[in-house]
């Protein structure tokens, strides 16, 4: 059984949240202390998987607070070279800067990331600027967990999926957990189970389910899954890195996804990647086995390039690496 979308909406995913800047190490596979410059790129997790889904040709909106600054204006400029619509990005008014996110890659399997968010734009999106009449016209809304860090966005976002789910808009909330936000693991529990129980698909790694879980060890698929079926959620993805990826569903179905080897740059970027394909099969009526591999070879072909957005494939890229691979 496969989830089914409403192919009357004009948009096929609206993402809320972040749109930020990524700034990626020019001198890798050395500690960011000797890396002296870095290439500027459109990031954000939210942000991300809005330009993969409208690479892949879906027709993407988003949702979001931009700094009212040259990275605001560039965020925006770039989301519209890449044809998503912006009329729902606003400016803050108040002097909140862009989120920065300086990545470190010290080797092709040891990356981090030095987010820089204290009083960023993106969490200051506020309710009154989340439109029901643009919602509704989504087949997704995609949600960030990141985004329930701080209200006002918090709010906003509730407010967002209330407005979906109204209006028969699928609700996607991809985990996404960032810990610099958080005031506490109690605090990200509370909000990431209850908007989780409130989600069509939820996806995320097991190490994020377990923040949402709020346990100090890895958590069991069969039990979480189980929770989340007993709400409203009808697909649950798992990911567990080079290891492969797990969709489960209702009646007791698992499907599981090989991560596709490749030559490693850098292992972020991953995810929203992952997240952008996997979400271009299920709204294109592919079947989850499908999906999977969407989403494992999208993440292959990112992880091998320098950047997150702008090395996200084309359909063509994506099923020629599953052809090359079967
Ligand atoms: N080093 C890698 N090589 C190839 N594919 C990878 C690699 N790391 C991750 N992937 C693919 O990307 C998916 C998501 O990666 P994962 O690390 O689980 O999520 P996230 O990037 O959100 O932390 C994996 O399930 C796998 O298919
Ligand atoms: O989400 C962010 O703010 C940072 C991203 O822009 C960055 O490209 C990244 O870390 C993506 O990693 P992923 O979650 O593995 O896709």
């Amino acid at each position: 059984m496969s989830l089914t979308f409403n192919q009357d909406k004009e948009f096929d995913i609206i993402a809320i949240g972040r749109a930020a800047i990524d700034l990626n190490a020019n001198e890798y596979n050395r500690p960011m202390e000797e890396t002296m410059t870095f290439t500027k790129y459109v990031g954000g997790s939210p942000a991300n998987i809005a330009i993969g889904s409208s690479k892949l040709g879906l027709k993407a909106g988003f949702i979001g607070k931009l700094s009212k600054d040259q990275h605001g204006n560039f965020i925006k400029q770039y989301m519209e070279e890449k044809e998503i619509d912006t009329s729902n990005m606003v400016y803050d008014t108040e002097g909140h800067k862009a989120g920065l996110t300086f990545t470190e890659i010290l080797s092709p399997e040891e990356c981090s990331i030095l987010m820089y968010r204290d009083q960023v734009a993106d969490l200051y999106l506020d309710s009154t600027e989340v439109n029901e009449d643009y919602i509704k016209k989504a087949k997704i809304l995609l949600v960030s967990g990141t985004a329930l860090a701080q209200s006002p966005s918090r709010e906003a976002v509730l407010l967002a999926i209330q407005y979906a789910k109204k209006n028969d808009v699928k609700v996607i909330f991809e985990l996404d957990h960032r810990p610099y936000t958080w005031k506490s693991a109690e605090e990200t529990a509370v909000y990431y189970s209850l908007v989780a129980e409130l989600s069509d698909v939820v996806i995320g790694t097991r190490d994020e389910y377990d923040v949402m879980e709020n346990l100090d060890s890895e958590g069991d698929n069969e039990k979480t899954v189980q929770h989340l079926f007993q709400h409203n959620t009808e697909l649950v993805v798992i990911k567990h890195g080079v290891d492969g990826s797990y969709a489960y569903e209702p009646d007791g179905t698992v499907h599981k996804g090989e991560a596709y080897k490749t030559k490693v740059l850098k292992t972020f970027g991953a995810g929203d990647s992952y997240a952008s394909a996997f979400l271009y099969a299920l709204v294109t009526g592919k079947d989850y086995e499908t999906a999977l591999k969407f989403g494992s070879a999208s993440a292959s072909i990112v992880v091998s390039k320098h950047s997150s957005s702008e090395a996200m494939p084309t359909v063509e890229e994506i099923e020629q690496l599953i052809r090359e691979r079967s």
